[in-house]
């Protein structure tokens, strides 16, 4: 008995996991933005507006782009929505683009990626007036962000972020594993994770051993658009997941030719491990959005100096 005995790892009990609620979550959100603009309408006269530039017919992006539309009149806001043929070249977009950064009504301007083939993203991106970049985008906030400056920061890793803050309190000196490395997921993500002084560590298709990487994670973060790439025993007992992944899969057992969404993330493997965990849909995509809303009342204040 004694030494070795001592040594052995106490039974672990299954963990209880609890699924976070990012529907509920950026409903709340919302409301606190409209009760924000009204006050701004009553004191300064001031009704941000959002600018949403669509390219192209693809049936996702029309749905995410109507559904922006919506959010935004019903948080008070003026919302702005340019459809644009497939056929749109990069010269006729940037025209677009510069007349909305002249016009005093728009304060935030998003262009729904990805844009069609031909186009060049990055020239896009890069006419957007950084301060009415509310996707956070342009170099000029991606920079910002990186040394400590005010900056509009990207939705989607805002949004994982309130939900982290929010569930876990201070993110001090935990270890925080990234898996992805994109500009507009993966690398602000890790960005804000070393502002709340996490251990940050950013994992990707080149990482050897990434699940003994991913086992380290006390906050998990999976934005690598790969259907539930992230397997049980990759996550720590007791670890925060956010799975940023919206995939949509072949679900032949809903019938022939259906599919459903899901994220980076095996969710099924993940309970009894996760301590919290971002369901797909329901978890972080309507952060997404009400961070894009938060992020046009932002534009709004700054260009006005309130
Ligand atoms: N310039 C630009 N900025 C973007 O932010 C941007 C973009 N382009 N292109 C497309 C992606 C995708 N995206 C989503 C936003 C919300 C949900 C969302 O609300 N999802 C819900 C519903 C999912 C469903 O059922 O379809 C959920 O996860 O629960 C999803 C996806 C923003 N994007
Ligand atoms: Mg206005």
């Amino acid at each position: 008995m004694g030494a070795s005995h001592s040594l052995s790892p106490a039974p672990s009990a299954a963990v209880e996991t609890r699924p976070i609620d990012g529907k509920a979550f950026a409903a709340g959100l919302r409301d606190e933005i409209k009760a924000e603009v009204a006050s701004l309408k009553a004191s300064h006269g001031l009704t941000p507006g959002l600018a949403v530039v669509l390219v192209g017919e693809d049936p996702a992006s029309q749905v995410y782009v109507r559904n922006k539309g919506q959010q935004t009149i019903e948080a008070g806001m003026a919302s702005f929505e340019h459809r644009l043929p497939a056929t749109t070249t990069e010269a006729e977009l940037i025209a677009l683009v510069d007349r909305l950064n002249a016009d005093p009504a728009v304060d935030g301007i998003l262009v729904q990626l990805p844009l069609p083939k031909g186009v060049d993203e990055r020239a896009v991106l890069a006419a957007i007036a950084p301060a009415k970049d509310v996707d956070g985008f342009h170099v000029v906030n991606a920079g910002r962000l990186a040394v400590g400056l005010d900056a509009l920061v990207p939705c989607t890793p805002l949004g994982c972020l309130m939900l982290l803050k929010h569930h876990l309190g201070s993110l001090s000196g935990l270890e925080a594993v990234v898996v992805g490395r994109s500009n507009i997921v993966g690398k602000p993500m890790a960005q804000l994770l070393l502002k709340e002084d996490c251990t940050v560590t950013i994992a990707h298709s080149r990482t050897r051993d990434i699940a003994a990487v991913c086992r380290r994670a006390d906050i998990l973060v999976a934005a690598v658009g790969r259907p539930q790439m992230v397997r049980g025993d990759w996550i720590k007992p007791g670890a925060t997941v956010i799975d940023v992944g919206i995939n949509r899969v072949p679900a032949p057992d809903l019938g022939e030719g259906r599919t459903r969404i899901v994220g980076d993330v095996a969710y099924a493997e993940a309970l009894g491990i996760a301590g919290l965990i971002t369901p797909v849909p329901g978890g972080v995509g309507p952060m997404t959005i009400a961070c894009l809303l938060r992020n046009t009342v932002t534009a709004a204040r700054r260009r006005a100096g309130i």
